[in-house]
């Protein structure tokens, strides 16, 4: 399997390459918090880009369970979602769940 970084920001040596300044998170400040930053919204962007997959996939599910005379939502299914969500990040967790099974199946 391969692994993907989502690192944008080049490395030390290319942003500073006299190599004269003190290495460290505190050497400049501002700059640390720039790169940062672009990590995360990179990130933010990954994660949407992810919420799209689920939703297909979700919206895959629900089509295949109503064209056989189903319901769209299936409540056990959602509460070992909601479980799973819990158990990794506690009550955030479980409200961040909620969110998401509504973006996949719309309100209830
Ligand atoms: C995708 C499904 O259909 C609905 C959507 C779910 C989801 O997005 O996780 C979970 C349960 C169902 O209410 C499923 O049953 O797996």
């Amino acid at each position: 399997m391969t692994t993907q970084t989502t690192t944008t920001t080049p490395p030390r040596a290319a942003a500073d390459p006299g190599g004269s300044a003190p290495e460290g998170p505190d050497a400049d400040p501002e700059a640390a918090i720039a790169r940062a930053r672009a990590d995360i919204d990179a990130l933010d962007e990954e994660i949407v880009r992810l919420l799209r997959r689920r939703m297909a996939l979700s919206e895959g599910v629900q089509h295949i369970r109503m064209a056989r005379g189903g319901r769209r939502t299936d409540l056990a299914r959602e509460n070992e979602v909601l479980r799973r969500w819990h158990a990794e990040l506690g009550q955030p967790g479980t409200a961040l769940a909620m969110t998401l099974l509504e973006l996949c199946r719309g309100r209830v």
